[in-house]
């Protein structure tokens, strides 16, 4: 098990421009931690240059021993972590069943492991069965969310990093997406980041809490402090 830690870190999307201002955030095991502040702060930013499709201007990210600031997007499937998309990454003309045959492909040159691969996704979520040869596009969009985060969990990752898991859903739905964050947490021992615009749900479904302001951070606790001290005057200084 490891934990992911980002320091001092600057990054953006061109040279001389800094998004994240010497951002501090630590994904503690096990724990669900999530990440929220106003449209723009630089939260997306800040996965994009955990996952490598953004190279830090300076500071440091780590997972366990692992320096991270060469890793390629491709090989985070061997460290153990996962990226979930803000936009959906299902194609929704395809069947269930070919949307998840075409996530196996990190292990495309390893036939037996995708196979099992496949199965055990219609194990974990038995609802997919009955769409399995249908479209995925004729899902609900609380069910896409659902399989998007099934498909990740295919390489068994360690860490999963998400991006707004339920933009646009309706509290129903994200209500559910939530609880089955919960559950990889508590029930399988995974470490989730998730950067979240739902600051009331996003912030209650989490272990450890970071508030960003200008791509710098403003506040960070624990829930429970977080529910104490901060949780009245949030509304405040995010709108
Ligand atoms: N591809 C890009 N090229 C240049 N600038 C970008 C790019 N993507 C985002 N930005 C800028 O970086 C800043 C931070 O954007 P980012 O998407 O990280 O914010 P965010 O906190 O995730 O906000 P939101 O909740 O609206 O997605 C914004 O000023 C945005 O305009």
């Amino acid at each position: 098990m490891a934990q992911l830690e980002v320091r001092n870190l600057h990054a953006g999307y061109s040279r001389d421009i800094d998004i994240l201002r010497g951002l501090d955030v630590t994904a503690r095991e096990s724990m669900l931690t999530t990440i929220i502040g106003a449209n723009g702060v630089g939260k997306s930013t800040l996965l994009k240059t955990i996952i490598g499709q953004l190279r830090p201007h300076t500071g440091t990210i780590r997972f366990g021993e692992r320096d991270m600031r060469d890793v390629n997007t491709r090989d985070l499937v061997n460290l153990g972590i996962a990226y979930v998309p803000q936009k959906h990454a299902i194609f929704p003309e395809m069947t269930v069943q070919e949307n998840v045959e075409m996530a196996t492909w990190a292990f495309r040159h390893e036939k037996p492991r995708a196979r099992s691969a496949v199965e055990r996704v219609f194990e974990r979520a038995p609802y997919l069965r009955e769409f399995r040869s249908k479209r995925a596009g004729l899902m609900s969009g609380g069910q896409q969310r659902l399989m998007q985060l099934e498909l990740a969990l295919m390489s068994d990752p360690e860490l999963l990093l998400i991006d707004e898991p339920t933009v646009g859903l309706d509290p129903k739905r994200a209500g559910q997406i939530y609880d089955h964050l919960r559950r990889l947490v508590t029930e399988e021992r995974r470490t989730i980041l998730m950067v979240d615009q739902n600051v009331i749900a996003g912030t209650d479904v989490a272990d450890y809490i970071y508030v960003l302001e200008l791509g710098a951070n403003k506040l960070e606790g624990t829930k429970k402090k977080f529910d104490e001290e901060y949780r009245d005057a949030i509304s405040e200084w995010l709108f």
